[in-house]
């Protein structure tokens, strides 16, 4: 069983417009609301391809009962840790040509008594699981090294441990030396602290923090796929679409293919090209809505064990 934690889930908001003009009153063309919050998400996809994951996140307000009739109209499984602050609701603004601008709200201000709730209704999970994943940004009132306590469970449980955070939670989670983590080219920039403008680049980044005890560093690269690295592998798996619809959430699908294979005892390759797979698939599809296996079928990812170091990277 994988195990989420999302410290700060949200209700995600996709407005579809003609064209985005500042200052206007805009009319959207479509709109859709789903359960959100990168962990949800991982969840969400695992359950929709037969997996079994459990998401624990704090839940609470008008926008929390809301989220629990969501997940559970799609069957996703979750420990919700009542608190007294409503989830946050993300917009998603996406453009007929892809361009899409995202407003995250910053969550509601939790309790140390909340947020350790949310920490012990992780760990009493543990010993049914196989990985736990750690996923996205903390909400206000969360001490930084939350990240790093959640890794530091799952490593005292003898449970594998990914992390899919940005900023200071990137940075706290990697501080305690997990299995795997996830950053976008952005992320990993930002946490190295310079500009990755090559493969070469990113993947000299992403080997230093393997050297420092990561042990795989998973690196999302938009329509250039995906760059895995750990102390014996470099692959690069990509995947072409010619229908991208959102490229929203498709991270967390990435994370959540690579967690399916690698749960089944997959090369760290074979969990990156189930990763793109899930990844591109989500690109296809409205909002963050998951891939679901029939998603899948026609995606051939091609995964190259000697990439071109000097590619200059599209997003
Ligand atoms: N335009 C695209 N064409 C083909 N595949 C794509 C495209 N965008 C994303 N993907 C696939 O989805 C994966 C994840 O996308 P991306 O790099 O945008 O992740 P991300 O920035 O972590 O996303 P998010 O945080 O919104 O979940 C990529 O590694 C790639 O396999
Ligand atoms: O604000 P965070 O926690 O960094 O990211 C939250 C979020 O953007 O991540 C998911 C997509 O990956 C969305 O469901 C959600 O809105």
């Amino acid at each position: 069983m994988i195990v989420t934690l999302t410290p700060n889930p949200s209700l995600d908001r996709t407005l579809v417009l003609d064209r985005l003009v500042r200052g206007e009153v805009n009319r959207a063309l479509e709109s859709r609301l789903e359960p959100g919050g990168k962990g949800v998400n991982v969840t969400r996809a695992l359950v929709a391809n037969g997996s079994t994951s459990i998401a624990v996140f704090p839940c609470g307000g008008n926008n929390g009962r809301l989220m629990e009739l969501l997940i559970a109209e799609e069957r996703v499984t979750a420990r919700v840790v009542p608190v007294g602050g409503p989830i946050r609701v993300n917009t998603a603004i996406v453009e007929p040509d892809g361009t899409t601008t995202k407003v995250n709200e910053p969550g509601s201000r939790f309790s140390e008594a909340e947020t350790a709730a949310v920490l012990d209704q992780t760990a009493s999970l543990l010993p049914h699981a196989t990985w736990l994943a750690v996923c996205g940004s903390l909400a206000p009132g969360m001490p930084a090294h939350f990240p790093a306590h959640a890794v530091r469970l799952a490593r005292d449980a003898g449970v594998r441990c990914a992390v899919d955070a940005s900023g200071a939670a990137l940075e706290s989670g990697v501080s305690a030396g997990p299995d795997l983590i996830k950053p976008n080219r952005t992320e990993l920039a930002e946490l190295v602290g310079r500009p990755l403008d090559r493969l070469a680049d990113v993947r000299a980044a992403a080997a230093e923090l393997v050297r420092g005890g990561v042990g795989a560093v998973v690196v999302s690269l938009g329509r250039d796929g995906a760059l895995a690295v750990d102390a014996d592998t470099v692959a690069l798996a990509t995947a072409t679409t010619s229908r991208p619809k959102s490229t929203v959430g498709a991270g967390d699908s990435l994370l959540a293919g690579m967690l399916f294979t690698l749960e089944r005892s997959g090369t760290l390759a074979d969990a990156l090209a189930t990763g793109v797979t899930w990844g591109t698939a989500a690109v296809q599809l409205p909002g963050t809505q998951v891939p679901r296996p029939g998603d899948l079928a026609g995606i051939t990812p091609r995964t190259t064990y000697a990439p071109d170091e000097d590619l200059a990277l599209a997003d």
